[in-house]
């Protein structure tokens, strides 16, 4: 299989970095800071980053990574620097040969600095590239609701390898998909699953262990006969996604089942299980611009279980120019078979504003 070393890196990677989350996840001390542009971020995000970098530097060491996070908080600030070491130490894997693979611990307190530090590259279309959101998410992961791990592989700027942990989903991927899913979530007993995908190789989900890999199965989106039947995904935060146009989209669809409301990529995961059908990410407002590292993994999951992703105006994205998405605006994403004319209703919808 092609790319086989990156997709196991890349899933141990993300299994350890989970080990991590659900700690902070569960506990009362998340030592949240609130960076420049107004979003929180925690000692679960900055431990994970850490560690998933230290993974890909041990097993690709040329290789560059767009993270979300950089050390400049640690680096000024001694308490919060302590809070993430100590859970970067006891984020091991409990079976020896795994945690090997992507380097075992991280052995000082700067490298870990360093490492965390290793996730400025400007991207680009040219070589490879992995992008890297450690906690994507954070306010579902404060509120109790849905949160993701997620790290792709872009060569020549095209998303390649997706992975994305999911510790609050259900592990049964016919679980039904309703609002309880992305409200008051845990990681309790029968919780927490890791998805994989390479380009051209199908995707698959198993559950979130703290060993070696296994129990892998195959996913697949759901065929949607009718489109008026289909289950709609949106983001928790009003502010992410314009939940009126995702709403005007859907009842022209002839959609009457109420949107499922949840944060993060675990979005691409559910419809990629076929546990909903439709991804609607419409902008709010147009200067934004998307982040790679919110949409990579959660596109290669997609497109290899049978979906298709674009903008909200039809456009590919284009992960090859940078850190952000500058060149498209919102996201669809739906099985293949349906995508056009969710398409042409969401064209519809925005051309009337
Ligand atoms: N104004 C915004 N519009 C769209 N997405 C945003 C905005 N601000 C932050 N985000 C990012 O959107 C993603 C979560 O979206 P959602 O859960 O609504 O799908 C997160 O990656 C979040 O960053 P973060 O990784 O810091 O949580
Ligand atoms: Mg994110
Ligand atoms: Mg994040
Ligand atoms: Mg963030």
């Amino acid at each position: 299989m092609a790319y086989e070393k990156e997709l196991d890196v890349a899933l141990l990677a993300v299994q350890r970095a989970s080990i991590l989350t659900r700690t902070v996840f569960s506990s009362h001390t998340k030592g949240t800071l609130t960076k420049s542009d107004s979003s929180p971020v925690t000692i679960g995000d900055l431990g994970a980053q850490a560690l998933i970098i230290a993974s890909i530097k041990h097993a690709f060491p040329e290789d560059e990574v767009v993270g979300e996070e950089d050390a400049d908080d640690l680096r000024k600030d001694e308490q919060e620097r302590t809070l993430v070491w100590d859970l970067v130490q006891a984020a091991r894997l409990d079976d020896i040969s795994a945690e090997d693979k992507i380097g075992g611990p991280i052995k000082t307190v700067d490298d870990m600095l360093t490492a965390l530090d290793s996730g400025r590259s400007n991207g680009g279309n040219k070589g490879r590239v992995w992008a890297l959101d450690p906690i994507d998410g954070t306010k579902g992961f404060l509120r109790g609701g849905q949160y993701a791990v997620c790290l792709a592989l872009m060569v020549d700027g095209v998303p390649t390898v997706g992975v994305i942990g999911c510790p609050n989903l259900p592990i049964d991927d016919q679980a039904p998909l309703d609002s309880s899913v992305g409200a008051d979530a845990d990681d309790k007993e029968g919780k927490g699953v890791l998805f994989g995908a390479v380009k051209g190789e199908g995707a698959t989900s198993r559950p979130l262990s703290k060993g070696a890999l296994q129990g892998s199965k195959k996913i697949s989106m759901k065929a949607v006969p009718d489109v008026s039947q289909a289950s709609f995904c949106e983001s928790v935060e009003a502010g992410h996604s314009s939940h009126g146009d995702n709403a005007a989209i859907a009842s022209k669809l002839g959609i009457t089942k109420p949107s499922v409301r949840m944060d993060s990529q675990a979005k691409y995961a559910s419809i990629a299980r076929g546990a909903g059908d439709v991804y609607l990410r419409l902008p709010v407002n147009l200067r934004y611009e998307e982040k790679i590292w919110d949409h990579a993994a959660g596109v290669v999951l997609v497109q290899e279980a049978g979906g298709e992703v674009s903008d909200a105006w039809g456009k590919p994205l284009n992960f090859g120019i940078g850190r952000t998405l500058k060149e498209n605006k919102g996201v669809v994403a739906a099985p293949r078979e349906i995508f056009p004319r969710v398409i042409e209703v969401v064209k519809e919808v925005l051309d009337v504003k």
